[in-house]
């Protein structure tokens, strides 16, 4: 079957995408919890002759170009799902702040970027459908805890077996400090590290931890360091991130509440602003400040000239 081409490039508005950074799992929370932060990137997208991709910050001159652009790739496959036409080419130009392959949520907010455009080129003017939107990023991803809170903003629960998502309350006072090393480590990789099965009294506590961290992140930043505590991934993935598994050591054992921000390697503080003052640099990683952050945006923008 072939795709309709489009009627002409004034059908689909150039638009405008941000999409945050995010720290899944946030420890015990692994595949369900999840974090926006105020790390953003920012996406144009507009119908061309041609695909072409200009990118700006993280990921320049290292992304694939033209179809297989992750953003351009899910677009494209959103509104074939949507039964769009799909058009003959697309210019994006992107500017970068979410490192790539360092446990920030990097690709989910690809993929929340393309389908969001997709969604407002398929069905203008239509509030986006969350459910369409959290199958489909599932279907990108296999897990939806980073692209719930880049749609969602703030903090996130998958409920389990289903793509839908709770957006819970979050303490006020909650800042995130993030280690950032200089190399990365592929999720898949880090995925392919878990074993088939977890002992019963690890899989017994994670969940009194998980529970306690949705307590601490809501009312009581007091109980984050015991409700950070994870059996489920972050041992199994430490020797894939040596010098990440050494910090979060060396962190938790000083009484922070640190954690391998996705599938790692950044490592997370999370705390009041008290919680974290005073802590030191630590060599191999750059630190960020992290706030709690708003989703996934789309607005139009003006066309692009030249
Ligand atoms: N903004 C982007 N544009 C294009 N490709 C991206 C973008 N963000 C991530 N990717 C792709 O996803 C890969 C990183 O995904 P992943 O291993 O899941 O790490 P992360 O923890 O950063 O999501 C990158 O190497 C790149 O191929
Ligand atoms: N639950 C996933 C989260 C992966 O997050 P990312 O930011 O590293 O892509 C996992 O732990 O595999």
């Amino acid at each position: 079957m072939s795709v309709p081409s489009v009627p002409g490039p004034t059908a689909f508005p150039a638009l405008a995408v941000t999409v945050p950074a995010t720290s899944a799992n946030l420890g015990p929370g692994f595949d369900a919890l999840g974090l926006a932060w105020d790390l953003v990137d920012e996406v144009r997208l507009e119908v061309a002759d041609e695909f072409a991709v200009s990118v700006t910050g993280e990921g320049a001159g290292r992304v694939p170009e033209g179809r297989r652009h992750l953003v351009i790739a899910t677009l494209l496959s959103g509104l074939a799902d949507l039964g769009s036409p799909v058009p003959d080419g697309i210019r994006l130009s992107a500017v970068n702040r979410i490192p790539h392959g360092r446990g920030l949520g990097s690709s989910a907010a690809a993929v929340v970027t393309g389908l969001m455009a997709a969604w407002t080129w398929a069905r203008p003017g239509r509030p986006v459908d969350e459910r369409w939107l959290l199958r489909r990023a599932r279907a990108a991803e296999g897990h939806l805890d980073n692209a719930a809170p880049a749609l969602l903003g703030g903090l996130t629960l998958v409920v389990p077996g289903e793509d839908r998502v709770v957006r819970l309350p979050l303490d006020e006072r909650l800042m995130g400090l993030a280690f950032i090393p200089d190399g990365a480590v592929a999720t898949r990789a880090a995925r392919g590290a878990l074993p088939p099965t977890v002992p019963h009294p690890d899989a017994s506590a994670s969940v009194a931890c998980a529970a306690l961290l949705v307590h601490a992140l809501q009312h009581s930043p007091q109980d984050l360091l015991a409700g950070t505590q994870d059996w489920l991934h972050q041992p199994y993935r430490a020797p894939l991130m040596p010098a990440s598994a050494a910090l979060l050591d060396r962190l938790r054992n000083a009484g922070h509440a640190a954690v391998i921000s996705g599938a790692g390697p950044t490592v997370v503080v999370l705390g009041t602003p008290a919680d974290l003052s005073g802590l030191d640099e630590a060599l191999g990683f750059r630190m960020r400040r992290l706030r709690p952050a708003g989703g996934a945006r789309v607005e139009f923008a003006p066309a692009h000239r030249g």
